[in-house]
């Protein structure tokens, strides 16, 4: 087997949520290629100091504070890669290229330039998903009050998800939620139903780690998710190349009631592990939890009774 280099890269973003690329200097593999800026550890280097030092290096910013996102490993013809992706939205100094190279800031889902490096491919999709995933509650809400704070909160991603439902009731029910998601750009992902988002043209489908776990191959829509507990579940999740896990629960809930949570330690150790997909913290989760879960490594959080409130 070869050897692998370890690599950090960062992803600047602005507050609208547009990103930044830098083409690769002529001289080095991939010239012209558009990239994260980061590069090489040194030995003895974290990947947090690494990607500090780079930072400097190649565009004079100082990195302020940056939360560990998504490690994807890839084969090059020239070298095997491990890249650990930082995102940072808080940085010091002017972005200057030191090595000639061009800088351009995107918007998630609409890159205007060309060619990506190939590794980064699929984790630019991570990029459009939001901090906090919503998790619908019409069980403990009721469907009227359910549809009218949704049409009110307007949040930009939800997860249908209600098992208390029969097969014709949650059909029932996806159907309205659906137009008030597409009047207000809601995104929509149908819990353990990819037929059904297919036909009713929703974005996606939210599996349960069960459903994950019996299936061989991704569901062929834009997106899909899972709900996952452990390493094995976030395993299958990465294997099936979905877009994003919820793992949980992370604090108590009452969804949980006799279950033991996960904690924020253990979570922080899952994720040190390092996993190609952007990952939510869920149970318990409140909005004042986002900065806590995003420095465990969490992508962000999901939210159940606290999205609605
Ligand atoms: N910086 C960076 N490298 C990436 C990304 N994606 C990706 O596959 N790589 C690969 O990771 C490796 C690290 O690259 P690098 O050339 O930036 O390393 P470096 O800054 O330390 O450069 P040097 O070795 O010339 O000093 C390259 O093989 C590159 O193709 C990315 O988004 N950013
Ligand atoms: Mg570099």
């Amino acid at each position: 087997m070869r050897k692998t280099t370890h690599v950090a890269a960062g992803i600047l973003l602005r507050a609208n949520g547009s990103f930044l690329l830098g083409s690769r200097p002529a001289g080095k593999p991939y010239a012209g290629y558009w990239e994260f800026p980061g590069g090489k550890l040194e030995s003895g280097e974290s990947e947090l100091d690494a990607l500090k030092r780079e930072l400097i290096e190649e565009m004079g910013v100082e990195i302020m504070s940056a939360t560990p996102w998504i490690v994807q490993n890839f084969d090059y013809p020239h070298a095997s890669v491990r890249l650990s992706f930082f995102r940072i939205s808080n940085w010091k100094g002017e972005i200057t290229a030191h090595e000639g190279q061009e800088f351009a800031w995107q918007t998630p889902g609409k890159l205007n330039v060309s060619p990506i490096l190939p590794a980064n491919g699929p984790i630019l999709r991570g990029l459009a998903l939001p901090d906090v995933m919503t998790i619908s509650n019409v069980g403990e809400l009721g469907e009227t009050a359910f549809l009218e704070i949704l049409a009110k909160k307007q949040p930009s991603w939800l997860i249908l998800r209600e098992p208390q439902l029969n097969t014709t009731q949650y059909r029932l029910l996806a159907e309205k939620v659906l137009h008030i998601c597409k009047n207000q750009q809601t995104r929509l992902m149908l819990h353990n139903a990819a037929e059904l988002a297919l036909a009713l043209g929703a974005d996606g489908v939210h599996l349960s780690a069960h459903s994950l776990l019996k299936l061989a191959k991704r569901p062929a829509l834009d997106w899909v998710g899972a709900s996952t507990h452990n390493a094995a579940e976030l395993g299958a999740a990465s294997a099936l190349s979905l877009d994003y896990a919820l793992l949980g629960h992370i604090s108590p809930t009452p969804s949980h009631p006799d279950a033991a949570p996960l904690g924020w330690n253990s979570l922080g150790s899952l994720l040190k592990q390092g996993w190609p997909l952007p990952v939510y913290a869920l149970g318990g989760m409140k909005h004042s939890d986002l900065a806590t879960a995003m420095q465990h490594g969490a992508h962000g959080i999901a939210l159940m009774r606290a999205a609605w409130t």
